[in-house]
């Protein structure tokens, strides 16, 4: 088919990017394509049929694994992947084919196809059946008919900014009041192309990679009353953690001679000694507690568990001790999870552990604890002020207190607390991540969990 019988239509949606090409395929192409793809193995979602070509699609991460290539896209699509490439609003080759089913009823819910993951251009061919698809951005919202046999082409704007779905009904309120029934079946190819850089657009707010960036940010809260406050104590925090918890020194037990293990989080290094036969890699946000573990002739630096500087997959196995209550947001916390889950070898298990809510003897603990909000607290920490650095300063992130007989610093300690089920379900909603064990033990949630991928 020449470009010349495409008729354009779309663009007065009012959605810059957005381009619907009618007639694409002919009536011929169509059938040919539908026989191949009904020729081989669909995979059943909750809702839908599906099939993936050129790469495997993880819907957990909404995207591919750039390094789990299937093979190029298949021969029945060739054709369709040439003529879409010379059209002037796509000028690229596709790698990456979706082939969603969909029967009355079922639609397909808002998103925007992951950033990092694609290029700038989409493009979707719907076949055997038409489709209302909508889009929306903050509180704008726009229908749009896709015809049996067109292809819709999202780029910049449309593709980066716009959330698409299409909505769960049997019949499509269409203009003039008339309710037009879906089609007994549409089957949908989308093509994209995998893109292994981050994502530089322009519409940060839906942007994956900018959030991720702002993710390794450490937030005020962190950087004040965790890392700040840790260099301050860290000698006589050190000093009152000796004994090793024995659910942990179980966990290290069990895992086979030679690992490499990391430890993250790993504090004053108590458990650096755990294995001799294995080799830990210890690091710690705060530097004042990498000091302490150098001056007990152990190997640590000083790095945040959310940018591990570790290879993908270059760990057996990982402990978390008392680190994730430290996080102030759930976006962190799951960032934490899934650096654990990427360093690990799949396979590889690792144990967090956190406070819990569910404290022994509230008492002395929660009742004691300054609230912050829901389940973050501020747990003071007296330093004695023989202990401090600099003795006559003040130190910004701690409040001076004197008693009759000694003189003190309270640091104040930023906590998450969490409830029961609430790490489990944490680490379950990590792509990479699934919990393989979970219990309770002297006031702390302990997870183990395996990496999957
Ligand atoms: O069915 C369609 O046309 C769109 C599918 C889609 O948006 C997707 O798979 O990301
Ligand atoms: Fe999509």
């Amino acid at each position: 088919m020449s470009e010349s019988v495409i008729k354009r239509k779309g663009v007065e949606t009012g959605i810059r990017g957005l381009i619907l090409l009618e007639g694409f395929l002919t009536e011929a192409e169509e059938q040919t394509l539908l026989r191949a793809v009904d020729g081989k193995g669909w995979e059943n979602l909750s809702k839908r049929r599906v099939q993936h070509h050129g790469y495997a699609f993880d819907y957990k991460v909404r995207g591919v694994n750039p390094r789990e290539k299937i093979g190029p896209l298949p021969r029945f699509v060739e054709p369709i992947v040439s003529r879409l490439k010379a059209l002037d609003d796509v000028g690229q080759e596709f790698d990456q084919l979706t082939v969603n089913e969909y029967v009355p009823g079922v639609g397909l819910s808002p998103h925007v196809d992951t950033h990092s993951m694609f290029t700038n251009v989409l493009a979707s061919v719907s076949l055997a059946g038409h489709t209302v698809m909508e889009f929306r951005r903050g509180h704008e919202k726009q229908a749009l008919l896709l015809p049996r046999r067109s292809v819709l082409i999202l780029a910049s704007e449309a593709r980066y900014a716009w959330r698409h779905y299409i909505p769960h009904r049997k019949t499509d309120p269409l203009e003039e009041g008339r309710a037009v029934p879906r089609p007994t079946r549409r089957v949908s190819f989308t093509f994209r192309r995998i893109q292994v850089n981050p994502c530089i657009c322009d519409w940060p707010d839906e942007c994956d990679t900018r959030k991720n960036e702002q993710l390794k940010i450490l937030p005020g809260v962190e950087d004040e009353y965790v890392r700040r406050m840790y260099d301050a104590i860290a000698p006589h925090f050190s000093s009152t953690r000796f004994s090793r918890w024995p659910k942990v020194v179980d966990f290290l037990n069990s895992i086979d001679k030679g690992s490499v293990i990391a430890d993250v989080g790993c504090g004053n290094g108590k458990y650096l000694s755990t294995r001799k036969d294995c080799m830990f890699l210890a690091s710690d946000l705060s530097v004042g507690l990498v000091n302490v573990c150098v001056e007990k002739s152990f190997d640590a630096l000083a790095a945040d568990g959310l940018n591990c500087p570790y290879r993908d997959s270059s760990c057996d196995a990982a402990i978390c001790i008392a680190v994730v209550h430290h996080i102030s947001s759930v976006e962190r916390r799951k960032r934490l999870i899934a650096e654990i889950a990427r360093v690990l070898r799949r396979g590889g298990r690792a144990l967090i552990t956190a406070w819990a809510m569910e404290q022994e003897k509230p008492a002395k603990t929660i009742a004691k604890w300054e609230k912050i909000d829901g389940n973050d607290f501020f747990v003071p920490w007296h330093l004695p002020s023989h202990r401090t650095q600099r003795q006559h300063e003040q130190d910004p992130c701690s409040v001076s207190k004197t008693t009759p007989d000694d003189s003190f610093q309270v640091y104040k300690r930023y906590y998450h607390l969490f409830q029961e089920g609430e790490l489990e379900t944490l680490v379950n909603s990590v792509p990479g991540a699934r919990a393989v064990d979970s219990f309770f033990d002297k006031s702390n949630w302990c997870v183990i969990f395996e990496a999957t991928a």
